[in-house]
């Protein structure tokens, strides 16, 4: 592991904290009207798709320092231990190689002196295989039909993946193949699921790379019971359930063949894994060759990532303007706006691969940092969000960095309905950095008289300077998505290695689920309980008296 130098403690930060104090001055109009050659200047592009971060506090001597930081940071280094494999995640002892999943060009990725390649590509061969069968409808259920339903039972890295790119990419599903996701514990989610499902017409697919989470294993048990009671015989359950796990043990415990289990491995992070067989149901929903598609626009930011320099590299420039903000403004929160109805698990999707990576108060030297790591990742799609929390973001007290996405081209190409919402997502990023002066409030107030217009104006002012990146893509296909994904995935990476954390364990989620374990058997009885707090023990005791 190389040692990384905190961000805060490099000579380019003591600059930045220096230039700060300048640039935080300028607004934003200024900026623009300084250097009109402003976008030229702050674009980069990648394939068909282009990040504009114009519209963000920066001038070029930001970016200067802001490259310096990293470079300091021994970010090159970091960035080359990831994709040799070394055991970044410290905690775990593991690899981090989600872009050995997508690495198309094959080289070998070597874990303890053995590439990984072979066995990447066996399970790809065999996902293959299997998601023709299954759209071809060669694959038949126990009364000889062809599915026409797959349920992916998971939870988190298990389920947020399959679902934001099956839900992105919907253009791309087969008529007649019908996808479900199911996660919460919450037996609503599995029984409204059933409702609506044929147990001769279904495939259960057990997404769980420990295969021992508590919510993924009662609703794989709830299936298996529902599917049971239906067909009648054991010996169905093989055409109707398989595993996608990195646990060949449990999964033969649950009772599922392990000829049906597609393996993954422990350098695979669940939030990172939708590449691996954690994929099978995109697979099978948008076709082998889409995925394949999915995995080279990741592999196509991979090697940009990995080969391009700082200042012109995507994941670089997205993961320093983060820490601008987030460690020189004091913004809490980062919202990610996608302007594309498809794209409306996106921001949902990053709340795991962000807040579960970076959401961090322990440094690698395992005492608390002394600064702000992970930012508060949210956001809805556009036009959506403008009736709903864009107020906030305009005319709040907040600084809220904002990315929107949009494509140029539609799915559904329908009257006039694309280019009105690429008008609003040009407009609003020009909202947001010009804002609406004093000056021009009152022209458009002109007639009314000056009691009226002092009286209202100031709640119409527009402060605007507040930052955003824009990224336009040519149309959301499978290998855009895989680019965007990648982008997004890299630039969590970056803000880990300045933040000097462990981007790549979640050691925070285990506690909550330990106290639901031992709370767990307390609900089997209806005697009042005391061992807990007060609280807990009268909420706990409530739900007995209620239930
Ligand atoms: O895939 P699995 O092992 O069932 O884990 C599901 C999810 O649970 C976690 O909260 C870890 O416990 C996420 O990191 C993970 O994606």
């Amino acid at each position: 592991m190389l040692p990384t130098t905190p961000f805060d403690q490099t000579t380019a930060y003591k600059k930045l904290k220096a230039h700060h104090k300048t640039i935080a001055k300028k607004h934003l109009r200024e900026l623009f009207a300084e250097d009109p050659d402003r976008f030229r200047k702050f674009n980069i592009r990648l394939g068909d798709l282009i990040l504009d971060y114009s519209k963000n506090r920066i001038s070029t001597r930001t970016r200067t320092y802001l490259v310096q930081l990293a470079e300091e940071c021994g970010l090159a280094g970091a960035i080359e231990q990831m994709f040799s494999g070394a055991k970044i995640n410290a905690t775990e002892n593991r690899a981090v190689l989600h872009v050995a999943l997508r690495n198309r060009s094959n080289v070998p990725i070597e874990v303890d002196g053995k590439d990984v390649m072979p066995d990447v590509n066996e399970v790809l061969e065999k996902m293959k295989v299997f998601s023709g069968k299954v759209r071809s409808g060669e694959w038949k259920g126990y009364s000889g039909k062809a599915i026409t339903d797959l349920v992916n039972i998971g939870i988190g890295g298990s389920d947020l993946g399959p679902v934001m790119v099956t839900e992105a990419l919907k253009a791309y599903g087969k008529k007649g193949l019908n996808l479900h996701f199911v996660s919460n514990v919450d037996g609503t989610h599995i029984a409204e699921t059933l409702k609506v499902l044929d147990p001769e017409t279904t495939l259960f697919m057990v997404a769980s790379k420990t295969f021992t989470t508590q919510e993924t294993m009662a609703n794989a048990h709830s299936a298996r019971a529902w599917f049971l009671e239906k067909a009648g015989d054991e010996a169905h359950v093989k055409k109707h359930f398989v595993a996608i796990s990195t646990n060949r043990e449990q999964v033969e415990k649950f009772g599922i063949d392990p000829e049906n289990m597609f393996g993954f491995w422990d350098w695979v992070g669940g939030r990172y894994s939708l590449w691996s067989a954690i994929g099978l149901s995109i697979a099978c929903g948008i076709g082998f060759q889409n995925f394949e598609q999915l995995l080279a626009g990741a592999h196509d930011m991979d090697n940009h990532f990995r080969t391009t320099k700082f200042e012109r590299n995507m994941p670089v420039i997205l993961a320093l303007l983060g820490i601008w903000y987030n460690n020189f403004f004091g913004a809490e929160s980062h919202a990610i706006l996608p302007y594309d109805q498809y794209l409306h698990r996106f921001a949902a999707y990053f709340q795991q691969g962000d807040m579960e990576s970076n959401g961090k108060y322990v440094g690698r030297d395992g005492q608390p940092v002394s600064y702000q790591t992970g930012p508060i990742i949210w956001g809805e799609p556009g036009t959506n969000g403008q009736h709903a929390f864009y107020q906030l973001i305009h005319q709040g007290t907040k600084l809220i960095p904002c990315d929107f996405i949009a494509p140029a081209i539609s799915h559904n190409p329908l009257g006039e309905h694309h280019k009105m919402l690429l008008s609003n997502f040009f407009a609003q990023t020009e909202a947001l950095m010009n804002g609406k002066t004093r000056e021009e409030v009152e022209a458009e107030l002109a007639g009314k008289s000056r009691e009226e217009i002092d009286a209202l104006a100031p709640f119409k002012v527009f402060e605007g300077n507040r930052p955003t990146n824009s990224i336009l893509v040519k149309k959301i296909t499978p290998r855009v998505l895989g680019s965007l994904i990648a982008l997004y995935e890299h630039k969590i990476f970056v803000q880990g290695v300045l933040w000097n954390i462990f981007s790549f364990d979640q050691w925070g989620v285990e506690l909550g689920k330990q106290l639901a374990n031992k709370i767990y058997p307390e609900l089997q009885n209806d005697w009042p309980i005391s061992e807990h707090d007060s609280s807990t023990n009268g909420l706990i005791n409530q739900y007995k008296r209620w239930r």
